[in-house]
């Protein structure tokens, strides 16, 4: 057994304990033996202590995926009433994609997870990852990257609204078995857990030949969390954005720790992309070096393009491949990934990237007005820009936003390199009308907000830090904590 290995029981005190309360919590159930588990063991340290004021709801997704899921549903949803304990099934609608369908029906569970959670009244969501679920993903992952890898996280802010928090990850699933069999308990099995067409039943069946590598987890964490504090202080003083658009690493911000460089220059990469991930081991060890090497040079990685100067590293989103977004009044969506929108007007609106357009509304990100499609010159450019403020939409019809003791001295222009500052220009958003002109009054009702991929669907604890520092960079709401008093008995 793990050094670190936990009895369920044990595990589940350690974490209610640890709990901010009152609080409700939705147990996501599938009917398997761990989330049974998990919810008969919530079940009985919640009745035995009152005090705690910690009540329970769970939800079932339904992926609808194979025969006999509904009625699998429908079991859990009695084993539920028999404890006292409101249940919702979340049912996947609509069409499946044919490849990548594992990674669809995790998006469509997230989401109907918290739409659960939300029509439940929850605070928070507990899944019941195992010990064993840990050691098959860092096997997993560990053939794919040297990077030492974080595995599956304890605590991971959801759409960030919800916490989702996985208190049985340090327990054995031959254990959380034995609780239920004592208990007289039964559990449904799922056929696709035997099914070696998928790479982790593969692995399992080694891992349980083989007995499987230990990781100490918990000082993998620690670091990342080290690193994401450092990250953090490196956006204080060595960071600055233009315009809500064009990055500016300060000279002295690339002269640091290796560690620290890596993990801040992935990161941003990643947001001012629109991607999920940090490019890979390979590319991130040529942007840390080309960054390092002082040389004026310029590269792209990760849809992003690096321009190394005098003062700094500047980095934009390339204006090549940005798709454009159609939204149907009251729709909203994220745009390439860097700007959720959201269209309050009464007409169908496409936003798009500004580059090549020449008859498009620009928008505003950050309260500065934005210059006119096709006139980019010295005199549009900011020399510092403002704190950003106003992050709804801005029309270019002669309304400005800013109030004249906003601007700098010296106009738009003067302090920052043209060709980056064009560069961001180009990539920004533009809105436009689908089939009339585009009103002034149609503009203001698109509002924008900056999107960061690599956080704000899936955010885990180790990364907050650095992706709430990043968050006052560009002036959008903070993250929402955890709902926790401590972690693993340290106070946070
Ligand atoms: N159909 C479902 N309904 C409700 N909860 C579920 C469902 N499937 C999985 N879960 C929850 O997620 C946990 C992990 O399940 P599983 O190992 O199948 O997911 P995974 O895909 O490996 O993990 P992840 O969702 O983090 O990628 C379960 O213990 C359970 O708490």
């Amino acid at each position: 057994m793990s050094p670190e290995a936990r009895s369920p029981r044990e595990a589940i005190l350690q974490f209610l304990s640890s709990l901010q309360s009152p609080v409700r919590i939705l147990v996501a159930i599938s009917g398997g033996s761990d989330s049974t588990g998990l919810l008969l063991l919530l079940d009985e340290a919640v009745k035995a202590a009152p005090h705690l004021k910690i009540s329970l709801c769970a939800a079932t997704v339904d992926h609808a995926l194979r025969a006999g899921s509904a009625d699998e549903a429908r079991e859990v949803a009695a084993l539920c009433a028999s404890l006292g304990i409101a249940h919702a099934i979340m049912t996947w609608q609509g069409d499946k994609p044919i490849t990548g369908i594992m990674a669809a029906a995790r998006e469509a569970r997230y989401s109907l997870l918290a739409e659960a959670a939300e029509a439940l009244g929850a605070d928070l969501i507990v899944t019941a990852h195992t010990l064993d679920d840990q050691r098959e993903t860092l096997a997993m992952r560990g053939m794919r990257t040297e990077e030492v890898s974080t595995g599956i996280a304890d605590a991971v802010l959801f759409d960030r609204h919800f916490w989702i928090l996985r208190p049985l990850l340090f327990s054995s699933r031959a254990d959380i078995r034995a609780f239920l069999s004592e208990q007289g308990a039964g559990w449904i099995d799922d056929p696709s857990n035997e099914d070696v067409k998928y790479e982790r039943v593969r692995i399992r069946q080694q891992l349980s030949a083989d007995g499987g590598a230990e990781a100490n987890i918990s000082a993998v964490w620690d670091e990342r969390l080290a690193v994401s504090a450092k990250g953090a202080e490196w956006l204080d003083h060595h960071f600055k954005l233009h315009g809500g658009l064009l990055g500016q690493v300060m000279p002295e911000g690339l002269r640091q720790d290796r560690a620290v460089l890596d993990y801040v220059l992935g990161r941003l990469t990643a947001v001012f992309g629109g991607q999920p991930f940090a490019p890979g081991r390979a590319q991130m060890e040529r942007l840390v070096a080309f960054a390092a090497g002082g040389e004026p040079a310029r590269m792209t990685v990760g849809r992003v393009v690096f321009d190394l100067r005098r003062d700094g590293l500047y980095l934009t989103r390339e204006s090549r491949g940005i798709l454009p977004l159609v939204l149907q009044p009251g729709e909203a969506g994220v745009w390439d990934g860097r700007f959720e929108a959201v269209n309050r007007s009464a007409i169908d609106v496409r936003i798009e990237a500004q580059s090549g357009r020449s008859s498009l509304i620009p928008v505003l990100v950050t309260g500065i007005q934005p210059p006119r499609v096709g006139a980019v010159n010295d005199s549009t450019i900011p020399k510092e820009s403002p704190a950003p403020k106003d992050l709804g939409a801005l029309d270019s019809c002669d309304i400005p936003r800013v109030k004249p003791e906003d601007r700098n001295e010296g106009g738009w222009g003067a302090g920052l390199p043209k060709a980056a500052w064009k560069r961001a220009i180009a990539s920004a958003p533009a809105i436009s009308a689908q089939e009339v002109p585009l009103s002034a009054e149609t503009a203001e009702a698109i509002h924008l907000t900056p999107y960061f991929a690599p956080f704000d669907r899936f955010l885990t604890r180790f990364d907050f830090i650095f992706a709430n520092r990043l968050s006052a960079v560009f002036a959008t709401a903070p993250y929402a904590r955890p709902p926790l008093r401590s972690i693993d008995g340290k106070t946070i």
